[in-house]
């Protein structure tokens, strides 16, 4: 039997017996949610990666970093195929009488990774796409909606390019340590819901309030993490005040003038500091989920004419991409079952409704209000249900 160096001291850490026989148990394996981050991570870098279904099989990559010595190796393998969403090809002014949240479209021969982008929408306004003579096939399979959902949620532009591989081509393509994953296992992993453990906490004395704590959360999918800060020191166990603030690097801490998040989030702050305490979350979901790379993309269509939804979906995307799920995780995890909310977004009470934590008031949050951000706040209220 080994003992541990501690155990030999003294100390109550026993170190187990080692099987004389070695074992490799399931345990080992990556679980379906540590694969599908592994395929975001592959397609973050610009690596492709192979999505079956059944018998069919597709070599996917995003058009955002897909390098071109990639794309000439796919281009060898088949017929490329660009999947768009059906928001983007909208925008486009190419769509189809066909159903679908993702199309397809033929690459024409030739066509080269800055056309992909141009048509994808990456490559800002005024970059030539062709409009509605696009060659449009078809809807996107459902491997090719997998492929999208996964873009979304690596935070570029959702643009994938894909080519069919034929039966032998799949092994072949396996072989060079390209990561396969199956349907079945992404959609499962997709829909799974995201568990977050505290990985650290500290008191924080703040401008806001001298009592404080920060509490970091990690999620169980490889995500980003998320915070919760404690202003004060608010009794957890009845309705606390919370506010669930989305991270905007630009408003919080550049001080923006188009958007009031600057102002909600130090708002917040103070009025949890005048009365009982309250937790604020800081959910790193910039720009609603879309990131910061594209909601600069969003700024500079925004510069073009286009408001703050229309840009949305001019890159493909919905007018928000966030899960506000996340933070009713943080809250059961902290022990909080009520609360009474600073939002003006009907959107966060109800999925926090539905997360089983009861909302027991919704405090507006009217503050921030400026001659450069009345237009955004009012295509808000007019397209996306905030309440002014
Ligand atoms: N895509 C996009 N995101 C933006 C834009 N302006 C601000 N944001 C983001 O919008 C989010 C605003 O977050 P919150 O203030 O928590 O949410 P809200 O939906 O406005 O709701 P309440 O403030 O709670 O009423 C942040 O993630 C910002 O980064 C924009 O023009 N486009
Ligand atoms: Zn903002």
């Amino acid at each position: 039997m080994l003992t541990s160096p501690l155990a030999a001291s003294g100390s109550a850490i026993a170190v187990p017996d080692r099987p004389d026989q070695h074992v490799v148990t399931p345990a080992l394996a990556p679980r379906g949610i540590e694969r599908l981050h592994r395929i975001r991570g592959d397609l973050r870098l610009g690596l492709p990666v192979i999505l079956q279904d059944g018998g069919d099989s597709v070599l996917v990559a995003l058009v955002e970093t897909v390098t071109d010595a990639r794309y000439g190796a796919m281009t060898a393998l088949g017929q490329p195929e660009l999947v768009l969403t059906r928001r983007r090809a909208e925008a486009l002014g190419a769509l189809p009488p066909i159903q679908g949240d993702t199309l397809r479209l033929r690459v024409p021969a030739g066509a080269d990774l800055a056309w992909l982008a141009a048509v994808a929408g990456q490559a800002g306004p005024d970059a030539p796409t062709g409009g509605a003579s696009l060659p449009i096939l078809q809807a996107g399979t459902a491997l090719h909606r997998a492929a999208i959902e996964i873009a979304k949620t690596v935070q570029v532009v959702p643009a994938v390019l894909a080519v069919p591989l034929a039966g032998r081509d799949g092994g072949a393509v396996a072989a060079l340590g390209l990561t396969a994953m199956a349907l079945a296992e992404i959609t499962g992993a997709l829909d799974e819901a995201r568990s977050q453990t505290r990985v650290s906490s500290a008191r924080l004395p703040m401008d806001a309030s001298a009592a404080g704590r920060v509490h970091v959360f990690r999620p169980d999918d490889g995500g980003a993490e998320h915070y919760a800060i404690e202003i004060g020191t608010p009794d957890l166990s009845g309705p606390v005040t919370v506010r669930l603030h989305s991270a905007c690097f630009t408003g919080d801490v550049l001080g923006s003038l188009k958007c009031d998040c600057g102002p909600q989030l130090r708002g917040a702050m103070a009025a949890m500091a005048a009365g009982p305490g309250g937790v604020l979350l800081y959910l790193n979901q910039e720009g609603r989920g879309i990131g910061l790379a594209n909601k600069m993309r969003a700024y500079a269509l925004q510069d073009a004419g286009l408001d703050t939804v229309e840009a949305n979906h001019w890159l493909g995307f919905e007018d928000d991409q966030r899960d506000f799920r996340i933070g009713a995780q943080i809250l059961r995890r902290m022990g909080i079952g009520q609360v009474r909310l600073m939002t003006n977004n009907p959107a966060k009470v109800a999925s926090l409704g539905a997360q089983g934590i009861e909302v027991v008031e919704r405090v507006p949050l009217r503050v921030g209000r400026t001659a450069q951000n009345a237009h955004y706040l009012a295509t808000k209220a007019a397209k996306s249900g905030h309440l002014l």
